[in-house]
């Protein structure tokens, strides 16, 4: 097991994935940039991790990256990943056994030419070679009842086009879980549907991952969302995690400005917080990423030191582990008379190590 993102729950048990220190680079134009940066985490058996951030921070990447398909123009020049103890191949076009994914968008995984019971089949006949043309038929009829399809006999025969997009999200939630899968990576699997379906379709994820044991991915922009999902969560900025660890307290005592700049703009939580703000400008493109903090240029607690050096992902009590100066242990003694006394007043002081 990785030293990373563990906690009291899970000492003594190994994790169904372990990721460590993954780097992603660009690779085909010179010169190459660095997409995801030393990120590592682990999941276990039956807990819902949620990878939470900007557009453009990464999280989708990493999510290919452990069910083995990443993009062209990509490539892993760093770490490992492990799936019940196997490496997985980052370059391979197909996820490996024990993983499946399920997108934002079902129209672009299921086949439009083909019945949504035949291609729940296929998904039972691949993880049960032997298995007669009639009875994966039947297994997959079981399964869209499991995925909570009515009468699934009939919704068995039609095609993704007499299907809602709620309904087209059931069924690849249905092909996902005919791979009997350990681990189920899950990226905005909600973002395209309409509000009151959405709750439906995370409700039925939530209960899969619970009956199933597995070990879940939640990848999304929506801290609302993944905060209302996930055990645990990590926080992703330009490419690195930058604050991770049990939900509950990290919401309760967000420490890295960037997480508390996310919960500010979200009503019930901004009011715990003196108020809802907007977060600031924008991410920094990559390619300008200089050696420190990458928040820093949006950070209203920002030093000269932020931007300086890098700053590690420091391990914190209670499972926690933060990327910020503030709290690395090697903070100037001067730093809170430097910080501007209303962003001290705004975001809660400065060094309270
Ligand atoms: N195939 C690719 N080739 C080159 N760059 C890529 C490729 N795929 C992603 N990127 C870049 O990698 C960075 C991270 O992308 P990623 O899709 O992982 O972000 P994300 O956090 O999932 O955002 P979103 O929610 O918008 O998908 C972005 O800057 C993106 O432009």
């Amino acid at each position: 097991m990785s030293e990373h993102n563990q906690n009291i729950a899970h000492v003594g048990r190994r994790p169904v994935v372990s990721v460590t220190d993954l780097g992603i680079e660009t690779c085909g134009h010179d010169p190459h940039v660095q997409l995801v940066d030393g990120v590592s985490f682990d999941v276990f058996a039956g807990e819902m991790v949620g990878l939470v951030g900007e557009s453009g921070s990464g999280k989708s990447l990493t999510g290919s990256a452990l069910a083995g398909l990443l993009p062209d123009g990509v490539r892993q020049n760093a770490g490992t990943i492990t799936i019940g103890g196997q490496v997985v191949d980052t370059s391979a076009t197909a996820c490996p056994d024990g993983v499946s994914v399920i997108f934002q968008n079902p129209m672009t995984s299921l086949n439009p030419s083909m019945r949504i019971g035949d291609q729940i089949a296929e998904a039972v006949r691949i993880r049960h070679r032997g298995i007669s043309r009639g009875d994966a038929k039947r297994r997959a009829v079981e399964i869209l009842d499991r995925v909570e399809m009515n009468r699934p006999a009939e919704r068995a025969k039609q095609y993704p086009f007499e299907f809602s997009g709620g309904m087209r999200q059931r069924a690849m939630i249905g092909i996902a879980i005919a791979r009997e899968p350990q681990v189920l990576i899950a990226d905005e699997p909600t973002t395209a549907l309409d509000v009151t379906v959405q709750k439906s379709v995370m409700d039925l994820i939530d209960r899969l991952r619970t009956e199933m044991g597995l070990a879940a991915l939640l990848i999304s922009h929506d801290l609302g969302v993944v905060s209302e999902r996930s055990d645990r969560m990590m926080v992703m900025y330009a490419g690195q995690l930058v604050d991770t660890g049990p939900t509950e307290a990290m919401l309760g005592d967000p420490l890295h400005p960037y997480l508390e700049g996310l919960l500010r703009c979200i009503p019930e939580r901004a009011m715990e917080l003196g108020g809802l703000q907007p977060l600031p400008g924008s991410v920094l493109a990559l390619a300008e990423a200089g050696p420190g903090c990458r928040f820093a240029p949006r950070c209203a607690l920002r030093i000269p030191e932020c931007e300086a050096q890098p700053i590690p992902l420091r391990p914190m009590a209670d499972g926690r582990q933060v990327r910020c100066i503030r709290r690395d242990g090697t903070l100037p003694d001067d730093l809170n008379a430097r910080i501007p006394v209303a962003a001290q007043a705004n975001f809660g002081g400065g060094n309270d190590d």
